[in-house]
């Protein structure tokens, strides 16, 4: 099997100031989880270290860079899926850490639970001995600015954000076949303290099965979880329909039923893959027989042999 990985750095409007900072990082997230897969390794790997490459970077809403909830403060979703066991893993509201998708992956691996949240979460990191990291070292002037925006009178944090989303997301498939999806988020600008999004929901942050491939979504969490978005877009698969048109027949059902706005990057099986979006802009990149394929338009794709980047 050729092994495959695409990735998102979140749907929505990208303004001119970032779209090229948006676009270098996902292609240097999408090269970090190939290198994993052409060494022969896995595709849970492989999307692990893409996503934690784009928490890495502030340009986008997860790990450093998160939106700001309500009260100013960082809380972040996350989770991790591998399709070969359908075994998943995930925090939400989690505080105070770096790569929510690693520790997504120890409670996938070291507990009997699929997702742990807040304090429990924080609680499991400490014992794990994930790093703690101050909650300012997370955050932007860009994240502050935003925040304060949206806390003036008549301000529609949802619709603001509509605008620039920024969650981050992998799917893959590797040379035994498997497939694996990764998604991370700070959420929703200015939510709720303790709102949980669609990130840590398995079906609808992520979905992986090795029978019909992976998905992995960005967009208003809310419309996300009414639809199920990425189990839909399995679904869809499973009765027959490639990646593309599964994706778009998932995000126009959103759109069209609950008025959602997203987009998603999914792998099927074979390797056929897709990156689709109802937002203006998504920032995406793939990498499959050595090809990195990008863009951030509707409609646009470019392709650089990988060995050139
Ligand atoms: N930026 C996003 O994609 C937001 C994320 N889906 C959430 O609602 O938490």
């Amino acid at each position: 099997m050729l092994p495959v990985i695409v990735v998102h750095g979140g749907a929505g409007w990208i303004g001119k100031e970032r779209a090229e900072g948006s676009c270098r990082g996902v292609q240097e997230a999408v090269l970090a989880g190939y290198r994993i897969l052409q060494r022969g390794g896995s595709a849970l790997d492989a999307v692990e270290e893409a996503v934690v490459a784009m928490e890495d970077n502030p340009m986008y809403n997860a790990g450093c860079g998160s939106v700001l909830n309500e009260l100013g403060g960082v809380e972040m979703d996350a989770i991790i899926m591998d399709g070969k066991t359908l075994a998943s893993g995930a925090v939400s509201a989690v505080k105070g850490i770096a790569n929510p998708i690693k520790l997504s992956r120890l409670v996938m691996e070291k507990t009997e639970h699929l997702c742990l949240t807040a304090e429990g979460a924080s609680r499991f990191a400490k014992a794990m001995g994930v790093p703690e990291v101050e909650e300012e070292s997370l955050k932007t002037d860009y994240s502050r600015k935003r925040w304060v925006e949206n806390l003036a009178p008549g301000s529609n944090p949802v619709e603001s954000q509509m605008g620039k989303m920024g969650t981050v997301g992998a799917v893959a498939i590797d040379s035994q076949g498997n497939v694996a999806s990764a998604t991370s988020t700070g959420g929703m600008l200015n939510k709720m303290v303790g709102r949980v999004g669609d990130t840590p929901c398995v079906g609808c942050g992520a979905y992986a099965d090795n029978l019909f491939g992976a998905a992995s979504p960005t967009g208003h969490g809310e419309a996300i979880m009414k639809v199920t978005l990425c189990r839909l877009i399995l679904f869809h698969m499973e009765q027959g329909m490639s990646p593309e048109k599964a994706a778009d027949t998932a995000l126009d059902y959103m759109k069209t039923r609950v008025r959602g706005i997203g987009g998603v990057v999914v792998v099927n099986s074979s390797g056929d893959w897709a990156a689709r979006f109802t937002s203006d802009q998504m920032a995406w990149a793939a990498v499959k027989n050595d090809q990195l394929h990008y863009g951030l338009y509707k409609g646009e794709s470019f392709t650089l042999p990988v060995t050139s980047t």
